[in-house]
């Protein structure tokens, strides 16, 4: 196997430009196109399905499956959310605010 060291951000960005690019594509040619074609409503229940075959994967212990269903689940998240109209940053934005806060501490400060 090829050795591949990225980080998963800059892959990702690399993919939200993708997914922005393919906005405007013929669903025949593009996979892409065909989801954003059906609304978020269709993204959405697209990952729906692909986050429940990564929960199953993740019980099964195999690694390169588990690995495998995780992509599918960052594609169709990337997917969902540019059908959402929300961009990356708005998401990096939020995380970076959460960071070294705990996770009972950001849950009782939620209005
Ligand atoms: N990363 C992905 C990616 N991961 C998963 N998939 C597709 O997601 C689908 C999920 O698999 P399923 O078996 O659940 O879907 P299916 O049953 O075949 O399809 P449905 O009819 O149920 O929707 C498959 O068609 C996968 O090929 C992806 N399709 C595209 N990308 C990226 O998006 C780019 C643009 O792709 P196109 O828009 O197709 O040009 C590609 O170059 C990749 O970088």
């Amino acid at each position: 196997m090829t050795q591949y060291k990225e980080q998963l951000g800059t892959t990702l960005d690399r993919l939200a430009e993708t997914i922005d690019v393919r906005k405007g594509a013929a669903p025949e040619s593009s996979y892409t196109a065909s989801l954003l074609t059906g609304g978020a409503q269709k993204c959405a229940k697209k990952f729906g399905e692909e986050s429940f075959e990564f929960a199953l994967a993740a019980v099964t212990g195999d690694k390169q499956h588990i690995a495998e269903e995780a992509a599918d689940v960052l594609y169709h998240f990337m997917v969902l959310l540019s059908a959402s109209g929300v961009s990356t940053d708005k998401v990096s934005k939020i995380l970076a605010h959460r960071e070294g806060m705990s996770g009972h501490e950001e849950k009782s400060s939620r209005t």
